[in-house]
């Protein structure tokens, strides 16, 4: 089809569709028309100008810090991209894995005209935000994805041309979108190639890095192609496959969500080749492969060059659960995917969004979305129109077309209402309807929209106690407690130094060869840790920080307050005994690093000074 009748052929559907309300089969892609029904279904008017407002300056720069690592490991991509794309004039870019644009790259011209519909940084293009758009689109479809011209939902989009694809991080999370856009006048033709082969290699350098120090299993049917970005990586932990890179999942033909399920054994016939070396192995199906296998050891005894940069630290570790957590997540799991809520209680800090997110992404609703409302973070007076939405001129300051509300955000995916406890009661009667008629009307009237989705609610607060003292409406409790997972607190866990083992590790101290000594381990263990995750992975990140390459962290690296017999000592006389200017200026970043949570921007700005000299002083 050559472009005019194409672009013919999409006038009509968008005709047929927005006017008349048919579904326009064979004038326009299932993905374009699934995209905009979720649009629709949604409440995004197709003909109004979104109101696309970037985030403000510093929330961009806190989202750049977050994704400093995926922005580090992009950049070769998105500087060769635009280079490969240069004639066309397209632009390259990179957004976080909720679709918020981080870098943009690219010709100035078409930098501005994609700046007038905000395609640029601090800006979301989720499709919830921004409707049917490659990068949206493609973090919903978790797939390489092309949106051309007026198949943009919004009707100021239609000057684009976009290819984008999903980056998966080894475990098979999601952890942002190349894109490259350009004009619709414009012929791409090998837009959505060039981002894929450049997504393979940021995937590749990705993996080396999460997995750096970790015993990596490299295969590939044609030797040639063995440590480049084509080959299939596969790590695992006992006899247990707990990552791999979609060329992996490719070859052997399943999908992320078997990772911690299949074994060594159901993959391959045979043994392994010694460490470091080359050889061949045999998969289940009987294909001999090439294979090679880098050992843990010899990845680690590389020393590192001492001018390397320190990769800056993981702000949170990978998720870690227990024998206990996994069972709780395999039970909510069922529960969840036969349409029974699931209410998590437990002490802030013991992981009960890390767990609704795993239990989401475990989930028969792991493509489709998942939004989480801190009900105790918003005020009052907004929660009502965040959670409801609000018909058009609802109430002064609304926006003009309306806005569908979180629930509908949710609509096909999973609801994370946390902090419900703290939920005003009126507030509780409203959500208890929509529980139960499975619709939402907006605030200030229009009609009622049907919603379907899984919910989990949270709450630290023990709410059957609430209901008891009746700030909590007993009705409500019964229909989101009909399955409970009590997260239990980390003083109640015996496991504690294996758990310390395990977040040590992922958040990066094996590839910085940074041990804890066992005195060290010992007494991080005995801690009762009152702010749970929370207040162990900000301990941990801190003495991270801290600590050099390819050294052991001791007892006496520790924070004072965690020191056995000194554990009451204050801060002060800690200070005013150090040896020097060195070691006072170390114990004052380590208290703020612990004070903050490990978040260096936080550290820095309450020790007053810039977060680069506070990096620097940390090297
Ligand atoms: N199972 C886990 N494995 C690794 N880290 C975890 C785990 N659970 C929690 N964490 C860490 O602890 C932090 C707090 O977790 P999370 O926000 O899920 O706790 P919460 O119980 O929801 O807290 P609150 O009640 O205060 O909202 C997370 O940022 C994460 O880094």
């Amino acid at each position: 089809m050559n472009r005019s009748s194409s672009n013919h052929g999409l006038s009509i559907a968008r005709q047929r569709f927005f006017a008349e309300g048919e579904r326009p089969t064979g004038l326009v892609s299932n993905v374009i028309l699934e995209s905009w029904q979720r649009c629709v279904a949604l409440g995004l008017a197709a003909g109004a100008r979104p109101e696309l407002e970037p985030i403000p300056s510093s929330a961009l720069t806190e989202l750049h810090d977050r994704h400093e690592i995926l922005r580090r490991i992009c950049r070769p991509e998105l500087e060769a991209l635009h280079a490969d794309a240069h004639d066309t004039g397209a632009i390259a870019i990179l957004t976080g894995p909720d679709g918020f644009v981080l870098d943009a790259v690219g010709d100035a011209r078409f930098l501005d005209k994609a700046a007038r519909v905000a395609l640029r940084p601090g800006v979301p293009w989720s499709e919830n935000a921004t409707g049917t758009n490659a990068i949206g689109t493609a973090l919903v479809e978790r797939r390489p994805v092309e949106v051309r011209g007026a198949e943009h939902y919004f009707e100021p989009h239609r000057i684009l041309s976009c290819s984008a694809s999903p980056i998966f991080d080894p475990r098979g999370r999601l952890a942002g979108v190349l894109d490259l856009s350009g004009e619709a006048s414009v012929q791409h033709v090998h837009a959505l190639g060039m981002v894929r082969l450049a997504v393979d290699q940021i995937e590749h350098r990705l993996f080396e890095q999460v997995c750096h120090g970790r015993e990596v299993i490299r295969c590939h049917r044609d030797a040639a192609l063995l440590g480049t970005p084509r080959e299939a990586l596969l790590v695992f932990e006992g006899h247990r496959l707990v990552a791999a890179n979609r060329h992996a999942l490719e070859l052997f033909g399943f999908g992320w969500d078997e990772l911690g399920r299949r074994r060594y054994d159901e993959l391959f016939a045979g043994a392994l080749p010694g460490a470091g070396r080359d050889g061949l192995l045999r998969d289940h199906f009987g294909t001999t492969l090439h294979a090679r296998r880098d050992g843990a050891a010899t990845r680690i005894a590389v020393a590192r060059p001492a001018a390397t940069p320190r990769p800056p630290l993981p702000r949170a570790p990978a998720p870690v659960f227990d024998a206990q957590l996994d069972a709780d997540l395999a039970r909510a799991v069922r529960l969840l995917d036969a349409d029974i809520p699931i209410l998590l209680q437990g002490e802030t800090g013991t992981g009960k969004e890390v767990f609704a997110r795993e239990l989401h992404r475990r989930s028969a609703r792991a493509a489709a979305g998942f939004v989480a409302v801190n009900c105790a973070a918003l005020p009052e007076s907004l929660i009502e129109s965040e959670l409801f939405g609000y018909a058009p001129g609802a109430f002064t300051g609304a926006r003009r077309e309306g806005a569908p509300g979180l629930l509908r955000e949710a609509n096909g995916g999973m609801l994370f209402l946390d902090e419900i406890g703290d939920m005003p009661l009126a507030l509780q009667s409203r959500l208890l309807r929509v529980l139960q008629e499975r619709e939402v009307t907006p605030l200030g009237g229009g009609r009622a929209v049907a919603v379907d989705f899984a919910l989990v609610a949270a709450s630290h607060r023990d709410l059957e106690a609430a209901v008891a003292a009746q700030t909590f409406r007993p009705d409500l409790y019964y229909r989101i407690a009909q399955a409970t997972v009590r997260l239990r607190a980390l003083r109640e866990r015996e496991d504690r130094s294996e758990l310390i083992v395990r977040l040590w590790t992922s958040l990066g101290a094996a590839a910085a060869n940074v041990r804890l000594d066992e005195a060290a381990l010992a007494t991080l263990a005995a801690q009762a840790w009152p702010g749970n995750f929370r207040q162990l992975v900000g301990t941990l990140r801190s003495l991270l920080a801290l600590a050099e390459p390819d050294s052991v962290v001791d007892v006496a690296q520790l924070p004072p307050n965690l020191r056995g017999a000194q554990a009451s000592t204050p801060v002060a006389p800690s200070l005013a005994g150090a040896a020097s200017m060195d070691e006072l200026q170390r114990l004052a970043m380590q208290e703020a690093l612990a004070a903050c949570n490990g978040n260096t921007s936080a550290a820095a700005r309450r020790l007053g000074i810039s977060r680069s000299t506070f990096y620097r002083r940390l090297q």
